[in-house]
């Protein structure tokens, strides 16, 4: 089946990197936040080129909505690549305290280097940055909870951005999502769009839910991406084979029975339903 065109307009894009870009002057760190589900399309292709002399934390959230085999076998990938990963459930504060760890650690070689070149030393300036929804904000006010010393505005810094302190060790820089201009990998798109990373102004509901129908078809047959069909067929009394078997014949079938034919609210439901983890722990992406 093919993938649905997803597009979005990059106007306003290009002006929250242009913000992003001149923040990131002034941070010693980069707090990447991605999300589980999809640790491949919510890696931002421009990322390199903002991460230029600066360290980089990477934080996979919301570690609650993938199974344990997905999040281990994500590990290993990144490992493989150099890459250490910190899983976080923002919602629920696991792994947060880590993710400080992590940043005072970051900040520890800073301030050896400065050491060593005579100056004194200070908190580490981090700045998180990752696509829209992936739970930034909610990490970041987990991270406030945390703090022992009270957050702070400090002058220069433009209406939507606040630093906080976090200790006496991290200097935390709130960030607006940031999505690619365009987007060329449309399988990448999709799953952005079934994750809510991106408007739905963006895509066509219905075909997105069948698309995704697709999807958990494809990946059953993985068991780390935690799709069980049972739970889809019990709670739609709907079977994934035989004639209803094919996405948009399900999708129809699915809707005479709940939403008195209307694919659009059946599709809404669907998604909702994923977004809320209502069909399990499903990890869309898995490492080759
Ligand atoms: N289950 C679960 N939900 C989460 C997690 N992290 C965040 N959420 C929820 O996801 C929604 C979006 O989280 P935000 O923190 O607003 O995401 P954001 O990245 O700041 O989004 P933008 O402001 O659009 O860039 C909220 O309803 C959060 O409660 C998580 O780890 N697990």
């Amino acid at each position: 089946m093919s993938t649905p065109a997803i597009q979005w307009y990059p106007g306003h894009i290009a002006k929250a990197e242009q913000q992003l870009s001149r923040h990131l002057d002034k941070v010693d760190l980069v707090i990447e936040v991605r999300d589980a589900r999809i640790p491949l399309a919510t890696g931002h292709p421009h990322l390199d080129r903002w991460l230029k002399g600066k360290q980089h934390l990477l934080v996979i959230n919301r570690r609650d909505m993938v199974t344990p085999a997905a999040r281990e076998a994500w590990e290993a990938w990144f490992k493989g690549r150099g890459q250490r990963t910190v899983w976080c459930d923002a919602k629920a504060g696991t792994g947060v305290k880590q993710v400080q760890q992590a940043a005072i650690r970051a900040g520890d070689q800073l301030n050896e280097r400065r050491r060593n070149r005579g100056m004194r030393p200070r908190p580490v300036r981090a700045l998180t940055l990752g696509f829209p929804n992936v739970g930034k904000s909610a990490l970041i006010n987990r991270l406030v909870k945390q703090k022992v010393v009270a957050s702070a505005r400090r002058a220069g810094v433009t209406r939507t951005l606040r630093w906080v302190r976090l200790g006496q060790d991290l200097d935390l820089l709130d960030a607006p999502g940031v999505l690619p201009p365009r987007l060329d990998d449309q399988q990448a798109a999709l799953h952005l769009a079934l994750c809510d990373d991106i408007g739905q102004a963006a895509y066509d509901g219905e075909l997105v839910a069948q698309a995704f129908l697709q999807l958990l078809i494809d990946l059953q047959q993985q068991q780390a991406s935690g799709v069980a069909i049972p739970v889809l067929e019990s709670r739609y009394g709907i079977p994934v084979q035989g004639e209803t078997a094919d996405p948009p014949y399900w999708l129809e079938a699915a809707a005479q029975r709940h939403t008195s034919g209307d694919t659009a609210r059946m599709a809404q439901r669907l998604l909702d339903d994923f977004r809320k983890s209502a069909l399990g722990s499903i990890a869309l992406e898995l490492p080759e």
